[in-house]
């Protein structure tokens, strides 16, 4: 296959995204040799038109790179059910707020290529002895001037610009803290399914409400695209993937680790047959308060504190919180903590990527399965 980088142009709008082209652009060393690279729309959608005249299926993973495990999953499931994959890396400014790490985002270009050429050697020897032998075929990673073409992206709650809004899904949990985070998700999401018609799309069950808001979007505009969401990967402690874990270090990574512990506590509640909000969500404030208070006992250079911006229970379709839980229809439990920056470190202490600097959001959530 081409070693071709197509439709490579370089624009920028605001200065956020004018530094995320220019480190995209200086890190854009490395090219693949088993998919090809499209910077721009028309180049993609070439393809995209060939092999639909081809009887070949597309299966498209959106991602803003920073690739982990959790990432290649995804792409995985999207080998089973279709011929080709489209892979896209694009740090999309619109859904971080004017004060929010859209500069900090980790960007690591060279080490996503390898993970997605290695992935396709894993793929192509799984294809030897397998029906379903998709493989993936195009990385699309588009500038700023390509995805936002007729302004600056504006991350503004006020802001102008063509932009998909889905309320009042948008506006709760997540939404609560990052006002412009799910219009700016909706908008690149309908851009980047307009540009590669897929006939799937996959997303991990790791941001569930971005599930939950996605899957309105394609119903409420008809986007003729299927969507699949993909149970979220773990380390062997049960914290979840995540490209903004590698700010951690140590010790925020172990008391971050609180965050699934929380959401245990409470799905053991419901699974011993409680329903009630103030049960469940008893048990994983208790978990999430216990730590914090042995952590602020602790001296500055040995703990690592937090703020929980919510934890909810709240109904699958509606993300309306539940005050009991329908066991026929289950429930999403989800949390969000602030790991606040690290006070002091200690000699050779492994404080992560910014020196336990950079404030980590950390959010994950369980789905509390319907019961007979
Ligand atoms: N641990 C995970 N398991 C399964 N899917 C995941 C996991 N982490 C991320 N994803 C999915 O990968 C896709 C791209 O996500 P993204 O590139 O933002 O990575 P991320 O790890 O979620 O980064 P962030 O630090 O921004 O949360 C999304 O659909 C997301 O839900
Ligand atoms: C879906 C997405 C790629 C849109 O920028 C992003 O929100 C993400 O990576 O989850
Ligand atoms: N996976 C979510 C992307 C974000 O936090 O901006």
């Amino acid at each position: 296959m081409s070693r071709l980088v197509n439709g490579a142009r370089s624009f920028s709008t605001t200065a956020s995204s004018l530094l995320a082209d220019a480190t995209m652009a200086s890190q854009s060393v490395r090219q693949p040799s088993s998919f090809q690279v499209f910077r721009d729309a028309p180049s993609i959608r070439g393809l995209r038109r060939q092999l639909l005249q081809n009887d070949r299926s597309v299966g498209f993973v959106p991602t803003m790179g920073a690739l982990h495990e959790g990432h290649l999953s995804l792409i995985r499931h999207a080998a089973r059910e279709n011929t080709d994959i489209f892979v896209s890396i694009y740090v999309n400014p619109t859904q971080f707020g004017v004060t929010e790490d859209l500069s900090s985002y980790p960007r690591t270009w060279d080490t996503d290529v390898e993970k997605l050429e290695k992935l396709n050697e894993e793929l192509e020897r799984l294809g030897e002895n397998s029906a379903s032998p998709g493989r993936i075929t195009a990385l699309f990673a588009p500038t700023s001037k390509v995805m936002y073409p007729g302004l600056p992206p504006s991350s503004e709650v006020d802001g102008h610009g063509s932009f998909v809004t889905i309320t009042p899904l948008s506006t709760k949990l997540e939404g609560g803290s990052r006002p412009v985070f799910f219009r700016g998700v909706a908008t690149v999401c309908m851009k980047l399914f307009n540009i590669t018609t897929p006939d799937r799309v996959y997303f991990g069950q790791k941001d569930v409400q971005q599930t939950v808001v996605i899957k309105r979007m394609v119903e409420d505009f008809h986007v003729g695209t299927e969507m699949r969401i993909i149970e979220t990967t773990r380390e062997h402690d049960g914290l979840a993937l995540s490209s903004r874990n590698v700010y951690l270090g140590d010790r925020r990574r172990a008391v971050g680790l609180t965050i699934y512990k929380a959401l245990k506590a409470a799905e053991d509640v419901y699974l011993a047959g409680k329903t009630s909000r103030a049960d469940i969500l008893g048990a994983a404030r208790n978990v999430a308060e216990t730590v914090l208070s042995r952590q602020q006992s602790l001296s500055p250079s040995e703990r690592a504190l937090y703020e929980v911006d919510y934890i909810s229970l709240a109904d699958p379709d509606t993300l309306d919180e539940l005050e009991v839980v329908d066991p026929a229809k289950g429930a999403v439990l989800s949390t969000a903590f602030k790991m606040a920056p690290l006070e002091e470190s200690k000699p050779g202490e492994n404080c992560g990527l910014g020196d336990g600097k950079v404030p980590v959001r950390l959010i994950d959530n369980l789905i509390l399965a319907p019961r007979a």
